[in-house]
């Protein structure tokens, strides 16, 4: 179950905009192009937050992330500039823990993503953070994201203990509902302000 997210470029709202093409595709102060990966437990919504952000759509019947899948997207921030996320798309599932380093090495910006419903992924999320800590690039943009906030009636990671961790962590936590688009829009842009100007540019292979 899960979110399918091979997809192309689209723009899912007012606020997002077309592939990043005047510049060739490098980064220059204007126009940013960021390595962004998703990492966490299998079922998270790893693939729904990333359909969401594209598409602006929710699919509760696709399949299972395997090994990983790319994506990118392209918003503009006030100030004009533009930022083209190129996303990689973990899979959560245990037996593809091993590719990880494939995907977050270069990358500018980790989403660490855990269901609120479920401390247990709490808990990977924790690994995933100290694995980008020690293994990132030094300056990476870490998010702590907890999902699944529309189920708020079987949470069971409440939102303080994410704030925590977050803050120790010198991370940026938001909660977000792929299901709803509660706050998906706002985690992207939310990452586009804390990037370092200019970003890193990066290339579609892992
Ligand atoms: N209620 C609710 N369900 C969600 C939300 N996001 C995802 N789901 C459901 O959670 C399940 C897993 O979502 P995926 O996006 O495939 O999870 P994933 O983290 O990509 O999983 P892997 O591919 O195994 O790593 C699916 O059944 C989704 O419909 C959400 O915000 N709210």
């Amino acid at each position: 179950m899960g979110c399918s997210a091979s997809l192309p470029d689209r723009s899912s709202s007012g606020r997002l905009v077309g592939p990043n093409s005047e510049n060739g595709g490098a980064s220059d102060a204007k126009n940013l192009r960021v390595k962004l990966v998703l990492l966490g437990d299998s079922g998270v919504g790893k693939s729904c937050i990333v359909l969401r952000f594209v598409r602006g759509q929710f699919d509760p019947t696709s399949k299972v992330t395997v090994g990983a899948s790319f994506l990118s997207q392209t918003i503009a921030l006030q100030d004009s500039t533009t930022v083209k996320f190129e996303i990689w798309d973990t899979a959560g599932q245990e037996r593809y823990a091993a590719l990880a380093p494939l995907y977050y090495r270069g990358a500018a910006v980790a989403v660490i993503v855990y269901d609120i419903t479920s401390p247990e992924s709490f808990n990977k999320a924790q690994y995933w953070v100290k694995e980008l800590q020690k293994h990132g690039s030094p300056d990476i943009v870490l998010a702590l994201v907890g999902n699944k906030a529309d189920l708020h009636e079987k949470r069971e990671v409440p939102v303080q203990d994410g704030i925590e961790y977050a803050e120790k962590n010198g991370m940026f936590f938001i909660e977000t509902s792929a299901k709803t688009a509660d706050n998906i829009n706002q985690l992207f842009e939310e990452i586009a302000k804390r990037l370092p100007r200019p970003a890193i540019s990066s290339t579609q292979n892992p």
